[in-house]
C-alpha cells in the first residue's frame, strides 16, 4: 500500500518525505510518511502513517486513494488501541487511561488519566496478582505435603501473612472513597432555593455565557441546566435547578421534582436566599438544619438592593455568602470557596481506582483473600479462594475473561484511535 500511494517503502521509524499519488498517478500531496513495522508499532502490527497538509480535499483524496487499495478499510471507533490491547501492547487499565486522556478537559483530569495510562494501577495489580500466585504456591504445597505430618500448617501460616500485608494494601487504595472516579466525571454542585431567588443569574456568572433564561417571572426554570467548569483543573459541573416551591402547573411540577431529586444527588448545594425576601425557602432551610444534613452553603443574593434582610443562619453551621449575582460582587469569593473545595475533595496523590469497573474487581479480590485468611486449616477451600482473587486481578488487566466488556469500553473511543 505504502509503495503504491508514496512510491515507496520508507525506513522504519525514519520520517520521510514522499510525494503521494493516487491510483491513476496524479499527485495528492507533498507529505511525510513514517512506516512502522510489526512488532515495533502502537498496536504490535505494521503501522504506516501519512503527515499530510490538514485541507479536506487533500484528506477525501487520500482516503479515497487508500479505500481504492484491495483489502483495506477504515478502522471502527477505538480500533487501533483494541488491537494495541490484543497484542499485549496495553493492559485493559492502560487502554482505559488512554480513552480518558483523550477525554481529559481539564489539567487535574489529564495528569490522572496520564498516570493511569503509565500504568499505574496496572502494575499494582499485576505486582500483587503476583504475590496471590506466590502464596497460592504455599497452599498447592501443603495441600502436595498434606499426608507428611506438620508440613501444611508450616506452609499455610506464611502463606496467610503474604496474604494479610497484600490486603491491606488493596483496602487501602480502596478506601479512597471513589474520588479519583469523580475526578472523571466531576464534582456536581446544585444550585437551588426557591423561585426568583437569582439562581439563573448566578448560573451565567459562573459560566460567565448565558446558559440559562433569566426572567422576573418566578418559575422560569423548568428544567435543569448544567454548565461545566474548570476551577483550577478541577472538573465541576454546576445544575441550575427550578425554583423549589409548591407548584401549580403540571410542567413546573415535574421541574421541582427533577429538581430535588438533582440537588439530592449533588455534592454540594448552593442555597440561593433573597436577602429582599428572605423568608421565602426558610422552612424548608430549617428543617434541613434541624435534620443535621451537610453539603449546603447558603448564598445570600441581592445585595445590591439598599434594604437586605438577613435571615439568621448562624445555627445552621453552614458556611454563608453573600453576594450579588446581577453586578458580580462576591462570586469571585465563591468561586474561590469552590475552587478550594474541589481541591480539598480530590486527593490527587492517591488516585488509583479510576472507574466503578476498577472498585468491583479489587473488591471482589479483597473479600476472596479475607475469606482465605478467615479460613481455618482448608487448604482446598484456601487455595480456591486465592485463586479467584487472581482471576479478578487478571479481569482488571483484561487478560481474562473480559470479551464481554470489550465492546463496551472500545466502544467509547474516538475513530481513529
Ligand atoms: N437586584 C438584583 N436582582 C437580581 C439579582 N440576581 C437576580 N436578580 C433578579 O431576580 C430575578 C430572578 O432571577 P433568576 O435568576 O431568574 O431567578 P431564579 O432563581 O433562577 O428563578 P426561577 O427560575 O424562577 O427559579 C430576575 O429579575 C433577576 O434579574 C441580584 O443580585 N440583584
Amino acid at each position: 500500500m505504502l509503495e503504491r500511494i508514496a512510491g515507496q517503502r520508507p525506513q522504519p521509524r525514519a520520517a520521510t518525505r514522499a510525494l503521494l499519488k493516487d491510483p491513476s498517478g496524479q499527485p495528492i500531496d507533498d507529505a511525510i510518511v513514517l512506516w512502522f513495522p510489526a512488532p515495533r508499532s502502537a498496536t504490535g502490527e505494521d503501522v504506516a502513517e501519512f503527515h499530510i497538509h490538514g485541507g479536506r480535499a487533500v484528506l477525501q483524496a487520500l482516503i479515497a486513494a487508500i479505500g481504492a487499495v484491495e483489502n483495506l478499510r477504515a478502522a471502527e471507533p477505538g480500533e487501533f488501541t483494541r488491537r494495541a490491547f490484543e497484542n499485549g501492547k496495553l493492559d485493559l487499565t492502560e487502554a482505559e487511561g488512554l480513552d480518558d486522556l483523550i477525554h481529559a478537559d481539564t489539567e487535574r483530569q489529564r495528569r490522572q488519566a496520564l498516570r493511569q495510562l503509565k500504568g499505574l494501577l496496572g502494575d499494582k495489580a499485576r505486582d500483587w496478582r503476583g504475590q496471590i500466585i506466590a502464596a497460592s504456591a504455599l497452599v498447592e504445597a501443603a495441600i502436595d505435603f498434606s499426608d507428611e505430618g506438620d508440613v501444611p500448617d508450616e506452609l499455610i501460616a506464611p502463606a496467610k501473612a503474604k496474604i494479610e500485608i497484600l490486603l491491606d494494601e488493596i483496602e487501602d487504595v480502596l478506601a479512597q472513597e471513589g474520588r479519583s472516579e469523580r475526578l472523571r466525571d466531576g464534582l456536581v454542585v446544585a444550585i437551588t432555593g426557591p423561585p426568583n431567588v437569582g439562581k439563573s443569574t448566578l448560573m451565567n456568572q459562573l459560566a460567565r455565557r448565558e446558559v440559562a433564561i433569566v426572567s422576573p417571572h418566578a418559575g422560569t426554570t423548568r428544567d435543569v441546566i448544567e454548565v461545566h467548569l474548570d476551577l483550577d483543573g478541577y472538573p465541576v459541573t454546576v445544575i441550575d435547578t427550578a425554583g423549589i416551591r409548591e407548584a401549580i402547573d403540571p410542567v413546573e411540577q415535574e421541574g421541582v421534582r427533577r429538581a430535588r431529586s438533582r440537588a439530592a444527588e449533588a455534592d454540594l448545594r448552593l442555597w440561593l436566599v433573597d436577602t429582599q425576601a428572605a423568608g421565602d425557602g426558610e422552612d424548608e432551610l430549617r428543617a434541613w438544619i434541624a435534620e443535621g444534613q451537610h453539603g449546603f452553603w447558603v448564598v445570600r443574593n441581592k445585595l445590591d438592593e439598599p434594604e437586605a434582610v438577613t435571615p439568621d443562619l448562624s445555627a445552621s453551621g453552614w458556611p454563608c455568602f453573600s453576594i450579588s449575582a446581577a453586578n458580580g460582587r462576591g462570586v469571585p469569593e465563591l468561586i474561590g470557596a469552590l475552587t478550594r473545595y474541589a481541591a480539598a475533595y480530590f486527593d490527587e496523590g492517591s488516585a488509583l481506582i479510576t472507574r466503578a469497573r476498577h472498585r468491583e474487581l479489587l473488591r471482589q479480590s479483597a473479600d476472596a483473600l479475607g475469606r482465605a485468611i478467615d479460613l481455618p486449616e482448608a487448604a482446598e477451600l484456601i487455595a480456591e479462594e486465592l485463586r479467584l482473587a487472581a482471576h479478578r486481578l487478571g479481569q482488571l488487566l483484561g487478560r481474562v475473561d473480559v470479551e464481554d466488556i470489550l465492546d463496551v469500553i472500545f466502544r467509547e473511543f474516538c475513530v481513529g484511535k
